[in-house]
């Protein structure tokens, strides 16, 4: 598991743990480890400078132990210090690291050098930020931003709000950090909304505090190992018909693509027969991909097999219809983009989804994601776990909230984070093709939780293949996807992906 802890928590395992030690060990240890990432990080490198930013909490304190260590490791290393202190007391560690910091003969700084060092270590704000940045912080942290020098943010990056990935407003900024070294336990808001984008590759520093300390994760991290049981080599023995059938009902006049997308999606993610249900007579068939079935929406059977309902399905009349009869039925379901607006405008739709048995999936954006919660989609990316898991007790299905770190939440259950993914899904059809790898597993007969895990992680990691093979993120289309999610399903399967 790779556990995920809000603020609250880390304050109570900080609590408990303080009690059994020195005062101020806590710090020392974040300041060591803090020192070993530095030195890490200049292994190799000319540049021998190391400007540390520290504010007036216990973040600030981390830094100025770290600077002590620096000056103190015989590295070579020429460390300075800006330290805006508060008008408020520091704590007694914070007093002893700024004394321990003097004795190590530091170098103190005013304002930001003329040279770039090799390292700006950013201990302004870490959990304890309350409000947003302003005053000498803000001045320094948009002049940082601006040159761009390499920034490791200790615990988080200042300006972020730990539990929630959205920079602390209103009108906040925050000092974007190539790396980020977390204290304790790793937090939500380093991996999802403005998370990912601020704090760059995190890493945890236990500081040495045994399991036992920890409550239950408040959250976890998607990795290969949350779906790796539904991961099965296929028998000689099968047919199409083991790998099941999924019918994507959309495809209303103009957007017969989407509809295309999530089929093609469905086929290249294993499915074993895959056909749409169109909603106006469109193309009577895929030249690209011929092995898609089509059919007549209005007459297609809704009650059975795994249904896709949604892209390119259009707000009409019939598209209602179809929704309102498939929401009762036993097929398995994955709704989209506009089944999920209707349902977002109607109370007899929502109702039938709320009492469905079924296995079910939403796949909704932050505004599809806003109209079923009847909130702003403002509201949704300000605490994306809480909105995703909203919609999965409201709707009893699990939702996947897309974005920048997607939301997997099932009712009553601990929400995960994806981590793989990058720019380049931020295009059209993206979502139409993690629809169709949602059906496809499920007809697989993937249980709905596993199948969206699994979904999203290998949706990310095909598109982080294609970056990695200069294909995007600029201009990565959606149709160029399926195939390399096949890539990533068969390595998975039979054994060569990293398992992330
Ligand atoms: N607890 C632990 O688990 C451990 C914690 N450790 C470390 O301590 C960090 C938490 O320390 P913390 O609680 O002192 O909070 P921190 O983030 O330094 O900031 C609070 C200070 O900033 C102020 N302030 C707030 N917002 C402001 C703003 N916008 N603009 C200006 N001022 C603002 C606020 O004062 P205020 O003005 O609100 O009274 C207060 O003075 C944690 O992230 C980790 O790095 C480790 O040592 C190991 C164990
Ligand atoms: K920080």
């Amino acid at each position: 598991m790779k556990p995920l802890y809000s603020v609250a928590q880390i304050r109570a395992v900080e609590q408990l743990v303080a009690a059994t030690l020195e005062p101020g060990a806590l710090m020392q240890r974040a300041g060591q480890a803090a020192a070993n990432g530095v030195l890490a990080l200049l292994a190799g490198q000319a540049n021998r400078s190391v400007l540390l930013l520290a504010g007036p909490g216990n973040n600030g304190g981390d830094a100025l132990e770290a600077a002590a260590n620096l000056a103190g490791a015989g590295a070579g290393i020429d460390v300075a210090v800006i330290y805006l202190a508060g008008s408020a007391l520091a704590s007694a560690e914070t007093a002893q690291a700024l004394g321990r910091a003097h004795d190590a003969q530091v170098r103190f700084l005013d304002a930001l050098p003329d040279s770039a060092p090799a390292l700006v270590v950013d201990g302004l704000f870490g959990i304890g930020l309350a409000r947003a940045l302003d005053g000498a912080a803000r001045v320094m942290v948009e002049a940082l931003n601006a040159l761009g020098w390499p920034v490791l943010a200790l615990d988080v990056p200042s300006g972020l709000d730990a539990d929630t990935g959205a920079i602390v407003g209103p009108d906040g900024v925050a000092l974007r950090a190539g790396r980020t070294l977390a204290f304790i336990g790793n937090k939500i808001g380093l991996h999802t909304f403005e998370g990912r984008d601020v704090a760059g590759e995190v890493e945890v520093a236990s500081l040495a505090i045994d399991a036992h300390y920890f409550p239950p994760a408040s959250a976890e991290l998607n990795q290969a190992a949350l779906f790796a049981n539904q991961l099965k080599p296929r028998a000689n023995n099968s047919h199409k018909g083991s790998f099941g059938d999924v019918a994507i009902v959309g495809g209303a006049r103009g957007m017969a693509g989407a509809a295309m997308l999530t089929a093609r999606a469905a086929l290249y993610s294993g499915a074993g027969r895959v056909l749409v249900a169109a909603l106006d007579p469109g193309p009577a068939f895929d030249s690209v991909q011929p092995e898609i079935m089509f059919r007549d929406g209005a007459t297609y059977p809704l009650g059975v097999g795994t249904l896709v309902m949604g892209p390119g399905m259009g707000g009409s009349a019939l598209a209602m219809d179809m929704l309102a009869r498939a929401l009762p039925g036993a097929a398995a379901l994955v709704l989209d983009a506009d089944a999920l607006n209707l349902i977002g405008a109607s109370v007899d739709l929502q109702k039938r989804l709320g009492a469905r048995t079924a296995p079910t999936i939403l796949t909704p954006h932050p505004l599809e994601a806003a109209r079923l919660l009847g909130i702003s989609s403002l509201e949704v990316q300000r605490d994306r776990l809480a909105a995703a898991r909203a919609i999965a007790n409201r709707f009893n299905a699990i939702v996947v909230l897309k974005g920048s770190g997607s939301v997997i939440a099932a009712p009553g259950g601990a929400a995960v984070i994806n981590t793989s993914g990058n720019p380049g899904l931020a295009s059209a059809g993206t979502g139409d093709v993690l629809a169709g790898i949602c059906g496809s597993l499920l007809a697989q007969g993937w249980p709905a939780r596993e199948a969206a895990l699994g979904a999203v992680w290998i949706h990310g990691t095909a598109a982080d293949r294609l970056v990695s093979q200069g294909i995007g993120p600029i201009g990565l289309c959606a149709s160029e996807l399926p195939q390399a999610v096949r890539a990533v399903l068969n390595e998975l399967v039979y054994g060569t992906a990293k398992n992330g």
